[in-house]
């Protein structure tokens, strides 16, 4: 089955709540033609069925915690796959949220070509997230859920980057700065992957 995946370019998309991950990897599929595999929607997707496992998760992710590993590994895997022929490269968006999930997805797929570390400050995160709150239905886009997904991204996730600085595949991408200056810098480290 792994087989399928052996010679894919992953690329995983690691930053804080609100720090602009889904905006920029749209710009990217847009531009390269690569697959987006969100992690948080390939779970709200799952709630969004009624399934058993989705009301699970749901009572988790309402709480900012963190879905069982196996549990997401298992979906971007299973949706990778259902994509390998036509796949130009992979996004992978806001996965690994810690070294443990990091190890077990090269051991269960594969090993990420490029880490874009897409950074911006709390206060930013905070900002975005509450204005994306106002439209975006998310259950967890309110001031006491967003402030747990913070301290568990600085508390867990934070450690995947000094993780991933050892084989030099990081690159940080200071999310400050408008949608297309920020887009114009992920540009050079997608380039420079080929
Ligand atoms: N000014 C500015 N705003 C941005 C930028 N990127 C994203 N935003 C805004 O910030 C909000 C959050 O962006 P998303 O792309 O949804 O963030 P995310 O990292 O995917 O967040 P999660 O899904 O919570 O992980 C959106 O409402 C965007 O409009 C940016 O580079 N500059
Ligand atoms: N790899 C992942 C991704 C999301 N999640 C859960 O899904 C929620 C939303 O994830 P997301 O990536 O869309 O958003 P942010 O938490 O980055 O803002 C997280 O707060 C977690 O509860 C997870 O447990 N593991
Ligand atoms: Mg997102």
């Amino acid at each position: 089955m792994t087989d399928k995946l052996k010679d894919a370019k992953i690329v995983f998309v690691v930053g804080g709540p609100g720090s602009g991950k889904g905006t920029q990897c749209e710009k990217i599929v847009a531009k390269y033609g690569y697959t987006h595999l969100s992690s948080g929607d390939l779970l709200r997707a799952e709630v969004a069925s009624g399934s058993e496992r989705g009301k699970q998760l749901q009572a988790i992710m309402q709480k900012g915690e963190l879905v069982p590993l196996d549990t997401v590994l298992d979906m971007i895997k299973e949706a990778m796959i259902a994509k390998a022929d036509v796949s130009k490269g992979y996004l992978i968006d806001g996965y690994p949220r810690e070294v443990k999930q990091g190890e077990e997805f090269e051991k269960k797929i594969g090993a990420p070509a490029l880490l874009l570390y897409v950074d911006a400050k709390a206060e930013t995160m905070v900002k975005r997230l509450m204005k994306r709150g106002e439209t975006s239905g998310r259950a967890d886009d309110n001031e006491e859920t967003i402030k747990k997904r913070l301290d568990l991204y600085y508390k867990a996730t934070e450690p995947v980057i000094a993780y991933y600085e050892k084989c030099s595949i990081v690159r940080k991408i200071n999310s400050e700065l408008p949608v297309d200056e920020v887009f114009a810098i992920v540009e050079k480290a997608i380039d420079e992957l080929k």
